[in-house]
């Protein structure tokens, strides 16, 4: 757990150093990439899982650790990639070269292209039911990363099939909810207004937790882990609002990655009332697990296969703050079956507690068939038999 703190500590300050440069005026357009699904794709996504590829080997002297991650080396180690790896090259090495004020080792020389891209195809663990092995999503939220907004650093890790840790770094979720204005107006005018009580804020927090303890962490995203103590660490918990009249729900920002007028509906229906909180990555898992909101829902359009890395850490997080987490069926999100969360039934549902979260799977179910998503739903599966069918008989 402590490796696992320190190396998303130091990968948040390499994502940060990338997003300030992005959102410079003078920044390139084609600093973001667009991978094959046409999701985007930064420096940051390919320097973390390096660095955090190299710093674990590093730290448990395992060449051949496991990690399941999200990006690989194609568009680097294409003949076009050329000048992309280079910027991601810097960008490790000037985060390694400052690993020991994380408390951990730097290289004895710089890292070169090779090493680097060595160190990002290392994570090509499939996952499955035995063993152990780490969970990363370098950068989540990208789209939210490149517009300046949230994204989360989010490791785990799984041991037959169970996770078993989770550490989610949150480079733009104040440790206090209301500095979230504060943060949102220096990242619209990029100015340089002094904090409200200098000394005392936190551009950004990380939180984790370790299966069992019923306990999950907060403590503040810095710079000079030298200066940090593990005191500064506090426990978080989930929201005890359990009337759905005073409760707030999280879901995706956009609408090509859940419905947003499902959830309207459902919302509806058991009584909730406020304006849904629309926030990029697993950052919306923090949220409920240190309270400041009491239900995530996510209903990916039907055949998008939810990944491993996308939820690993946000849920022992949640769970161990008190909250709970399923998918629409009740069932727990199933860790052990390679990097997609197999079997999932129709959607994830997260609360901070039993009441709630009992009353929207209910609520799923009573308005499942008649909203158009079924329907979607029917028609994909429909799709899908037949192509299993015909790659079957080619
Ligand atoms: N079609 C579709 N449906 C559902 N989910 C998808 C889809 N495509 C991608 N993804 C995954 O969603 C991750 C981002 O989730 P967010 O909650 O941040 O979404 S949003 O940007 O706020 O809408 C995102 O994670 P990152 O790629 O790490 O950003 C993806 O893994
Ligand atoms: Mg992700
Ligand atoms: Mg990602
Ligand atoms: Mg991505």
């Amino acid at each position: 757990m402590e490796v696992a703190v320190r190396v998303v500590q130091a990968a948040c300050t390499l994502c940060q150093r990338v997003q300030d440069a992005l959102l410079l005026p003078a920044s390139a357009s084609g600093s973001v990439h667009s991978k094959l699904d046409r999701s985007p794709v930064t420096v940051a996504d390919w320097g973390v899982q390096a660095i955090v590829s190299w710093l674990l080997s590093d730290c448990f002297q395992d060449e051949n650790i496991s990690i399941v991650a999200e990006e690989d080396d194609e568009t680097l180690s294409s003949s076009d990639g050329a000048a992309l790896l280079e910027s991601v090259v810097a960008a490790v090495n000037g985060c390694l070269i400052e690993a020991p004020k994380y408390g951990l080792r730097s290289p004895e020389k710089e890292l070169k292209a090779h090493d680097i891209l060595q160190a990002i195809r290392r994570c090509s663990s499939i996952g499955g039911p035995k063993g152990r092995f780490w969970v990363l999503d370098p950068v989540d939220g990208t789209l939210g990363f490149v517009r300046g907004d949230q994204y989360a650093v989010a490791l785990a890790l799984i041991e037959d099939g169970e996770v078993v840790l989770g550490v989610l770094g949150c480079p733009n979720y104040p440790m206090k909810k209301e500095w979230l204005n504060y943060h949102q107006r220096y990242y619209r005018l990029m100015s340089k207004v002094s904090p409200p009580t200098p000394g005392s804020w936190h551009r950004g927090c990380v939180m984790y937790a370790h299966r069992g303890c019923g306990q999950a962490w907060m403590q503040p995203l810095v710079h000079d882990f030298g200066k940090l103590d593990w005191r500064n660490s506090r426990e978080v918990r989930v929201s005890t609002v359990s009337d759905p009249l005073s409760a707030t729900f999280c879901e995706p920002v956009e609408k090509a990655n859940t419905s947003h007028t499902f959830t309207a509906g459902l919302a509806h229906s058991v009584g909730l009332r406020k304006q849904p909180l629309r926030v990029y990555s697993m950052v919306k898992y923090a949220a409920i697990a240190r309270g400041d909101v009491e239900i995530f829902m996510k209903f990916a359009r039907a055949g998008y296969k939810e990944k491993i890395w996308d939820h690993a850490a946000g849920v022992v997080i949640i769970q161990e703050a008190g909250g709970v987490i399923t998918d629409a069926g009740g069932r727990p999100l199933d860790f052990s079956r390679g990097v997609f969360l197999e079997g999932l039934d129709r959607g994830i549902i997260a609360c901070s507690g039993p009441l709630l979260h009992h009353r929207i799977v209910g609520a799923v179910d009573a308005s499942w068939n008649s909203s158009t998503l079924s329907h979607i739903s029917d028609a994909c599966h429909h799709i899908t038999y037949q192509s299993i069918h015909i790659e079957s008989i080619h």
